[in-house]
């Protein structure tokens, strides 16, 4: 089984939904706080997660304070990890720590063109054939969003770039906050690094879709985002 290891900051609120995600797609999870991180623990790792939350209550901006400890603590070494193979998946929180850390592509989640915290259910748009994060989802899907940073601005016209290449893996079918060019998650050019703003470990079973008769699929969809992963991993 692949293993997951889920970092844990004071204020990540979904780790627990995130590690049962991750078990239901076949991995073993770890949830390690952020006081036990250090270089040897990605050793035996195949996937690291940051997952949703508030980490350090969003103060300065959003995954600040986060990124500034795991860069501290973990140095180059989570970009030797995904060198060397490694995947590495942030989810709302864990995006706006991850795009800080540098494994995306350039760009920031600023505060959401309407100033408030959004939480409603979002249509999806599939833009990547390759990414083994969304692999077996279909090219329209939704899931839930919740946040207030969630409006990703690139440097001028890199956003129009990224869905043209690929690295603008998700997109919104409705733009609900802003983001330049639909943006709703990123990846890295070997795919292995992904991040979104959409919560895939709140669609797990069918029983949590917003539509009490959804029958969409055997599963909710965030449940083949984890599982496209770990069959990746298996391959
Ligand atoms: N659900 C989340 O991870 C929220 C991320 C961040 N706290 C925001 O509001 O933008």
């Amino acid at each position: 089984m692949p293993h997951a290891l889920l970092i844990k900051f004071p204020g990540t609120n979904c780790d627990v939904e995130t590690s049962r995600a991750l078990e239901a797609a076949g991995f073993t999870a770890e949830v390690l706080p952020v006081s036990e991180l250090a270089p040897e623990v990605l050793g035996k790792a195949q996937l690291v997660v940051f997952s949703g939350g508030f980490s350090y209550g969003d103060y300065v901006m959003s995954g600040r304070i986060s990124q500034l400890i795991t860069k501290h603590k973990l140095g180059d070494r989570l970009k030797q990890f995904v060198a060397d193979g490694g995947y590495v998946l942030g989810i709302c929180n864990g995006f706006q720590i991850l795009t800080q850390l540098d494994l995306l592509p350039r760009g920031s989640l600023i505060h959401n063109t309407t100033g408030r915290f959004i939480c409603r259910w979002v249509p999806l748009k599939k833009n990547s054939s390759t990414s083994p994060y969304l692999k077996l989802l279909p090219d329209n899907f939704e899931l839930p969003v919740a946040h207030a940073e969630g409006r990703f601005v690139g440097e001028t016209g890199d956003a129009d770039k990224y869905v043209k290449d690929g690295h603008g893996a998700l997109l919104y079918g409705k733009n609900v906050n802003g983001s330049s060019a639909q943006i709703a998650g990123l990846q890295d050019d070997t795919g292995r690094v992904f991040g979104l703003m959409p919560h895939p470990e709140r669609f797990i079973g069918k029983d949590t879709h917003y539509d009490p008769d959804w029958n969409g699929a055997e599963r909710g969809w965030g449940y083949y985002l984890f599982k496209g992963v770990a069959e990746a991993l298996a391959a």
